[in-house]
């Protein structure tokens, strides 16, 4: 899909496309397409990632508390969002042993207590043993510099959702 093709997009349009860019935060692509035309790939995510930046603290947090645990009971349960089941099964964290995935509940139900968000990292850049090993790491980090880390994971995993979407043919959305 070329940059002028997102420019035609009418807000609804605009929406379907990419308002799972960021996980189950489509007010951030509404709020996004008021600030067409797009030069290209890169403008479009400056925008996406400026709307994030913008926010206060609680709403920052508040785009965290939208994703689904690694390997969590969305996973188990099914009800993960396409790109969310694509980016957890590529890491390999739907094959986990029963002692792997106990290991990352327990990390991650520690990391949600200490930080009050749950533990975000984008796991098409990862893999199961990184995944705990940097959840074992992040969870010693001080609050402020946490939450910047975090919303850095939230970014790639847009990057990536986004060139998915520029490259997708329009045909098969
Ligand atoms: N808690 C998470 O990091 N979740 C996720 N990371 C991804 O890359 N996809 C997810 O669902």
């Amino acid at each position: 899909m070329d940059i002028e093709k997102v420019n035609s997009m009418d807000f609804g349009e605009f929406v379907d496309v990419f308002g799972n860019v960021i996980e189950r935060c489509p007010l951030i692509a509404a709020a996004v397409w008021s600030q067409r035309p797009f030069s290209d790939l890169e403008d479009l995510k400056k925008h996406f990632f400026a709307f994030i930046d913008a926010l206060p603290q609680s709403g920052q947090e508040g785009i965290l508390r939208c994703h689904p645990d690694l390997a969590g009971s969305e996973l188990r349960r099914g009800t993960l969002t396409a790109e969310s089941q694509r980016e957890q099964s590529g890491a390999g964290l739907t094959t986990l042993g029963a002692d792997e995935r106990l290991r990352l509940e327990e990390l991650n139900a520690r990391y949600r207590a200490r930080f009050g968000f749950p533990f975000v990292l984008a796991a098409r850049f990862s893999d199961r043993a990184a995944a705990s090993r940097e959840l074992e790491r992040r969870l010693l980090c001080p609050s402020a510099q946490e939450l910047r880390t975090a919303l850095g994971e939230v970014k790639k995993i847009g990057s990536l959702r986004l060139a998915d979407l520029l490259r997708a043919d329009p045909a098969k959305l």
